[in-house]
């Protein structure tokens, strides 16, 4: 049987819907993370095969101001988990993010790249990683810029504020690769399929600005609104963000053969499934 942790997040009801088989979602009001007690309590209960763990706080700008909640949430309670997990003989799927890198490659990122990450949330979502490692049957996995159905998210934050406003500015100096959380969710259970453990990046192909992205969003959904580029520097969020981090799927393509679709056509899907769902631009 495999657990999803963070099942109401917005990658968890992805996961819930692609995974086969028994699986088994709780958040935070059945097991805290941060508490080692809930987390033992679940875990020895429940005697799940596979925990894929999507608990995490992902509010990048709210971790600079919270960096204690923040270390809590997605570093230590990922060790708490590694331990559980390791104790019943449990494999731990543990989700990471472009955010553990600067950006200063000039290329994709490998899985062993030397990380350097310049946010408290990535200086979190890092010291995840290296806890979870601490469960030999680990499968380590990051990505980026998500979106999906069940949360909120970029394409979300656009559409809503192309209603509010006749120009919008974004960002067009930092780069990645827009994932929708349904093809993720393929690749992790892909991964599992296969038995891979380790450290694999999962995107959706190609990579693009926030702003072409944005382009994009508002074609594909038919609306109009003039966008303005800027820079990272002139939009003055707290937190630094990586300006280059798409990630390499090498690793995934040549262990499992799967090759996740370009970023734009799951952008496109993404959207029909949203307007079948009753939801308009
Ligand atoms: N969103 C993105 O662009 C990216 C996300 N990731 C990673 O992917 C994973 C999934 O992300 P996403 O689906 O966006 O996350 P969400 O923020 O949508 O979901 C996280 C879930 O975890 C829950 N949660 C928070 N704190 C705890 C806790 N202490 N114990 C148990 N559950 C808790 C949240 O509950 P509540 O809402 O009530 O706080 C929420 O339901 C995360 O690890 C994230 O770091 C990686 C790259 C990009
Ligand atoms: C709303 C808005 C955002 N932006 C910029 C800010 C930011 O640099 C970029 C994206 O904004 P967001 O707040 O959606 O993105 P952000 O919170 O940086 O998204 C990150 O979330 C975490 C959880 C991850 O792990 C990362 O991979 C990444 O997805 O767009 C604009 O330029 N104009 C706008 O109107």
């Amino acid at each position: 049987m495999i657990l999803v942790v963070g099942a109401k997040g917005m990658l968890g009801q992805d996961l819930l819907r692609v995974l086969p088989g028994e699986v088994r979602g709780v958040d935070v009001d059945e097991i805290d993370i941060t508490l080692p007690a809930s987390v033992r309590r679940v875990l020895f209960t429940v005697r799940p095969r596979v925990i894929i763990n999507c608990a995490a706080y992902t509010d990048v700008d709210g971790c600079e101001t919270n960096e204690a909640l923040a270390m809590r949430v997605n570093g230590e309670g990922v060790g708490h988990l590694a331990a559980a997990s390791r104790e019943i003989g449990a494999t731990l799927v543990q989700l990471s993010t472009d955010y553990v890198f600067d950006g200063r490659k000039g290329g994709a990122y490998q899985e062993d790249d030397p990380v350097n990450p310049l946010s408290v949330y990535g200086r979190s979502k890092l010291l995840g990683e290296e806890l979870a490692r601490e469960n030999p049957e680990h499968l380590i996995v990051r990505t980026q810029w998500l979106y999906g159905l069940g949360g909120r998210n970029f394409v979300e934050t656009m559409l809503a504020l192309a209603v509010e406003k006749r120009e919008l500015r974004v960002v067009n100096d930092q780069i990645g690769s827009p994932t929708w959380t349904v093809d993720l969710a393929l690749a992790i259970s892909t991964l599992l399929d296969c038995g891979c453990r380790g450290t694999y990046h999962a995107t959706n192909a190609g990579s693009c600005s926030w702003l072409s992205f944005a382009e994009a969003i508002f074609t594909a959904a038919g609306v109009s609104v003039q966008l303005r580029p800027q820079t990272t520097a002139e939009l003055g969020r707290p937190a630094p963000r990586p300006a280059f981090s798409a990630l390499d799927n090498c690793r995934l393509v040549h262990d499992t053969g799967l090759e996740l679709e370009r970023w734009d056509e799951a952008l496109r899907t993404y959207l029909e499934k949203r307007r079948e769902g009753g939801r308009n631009g």
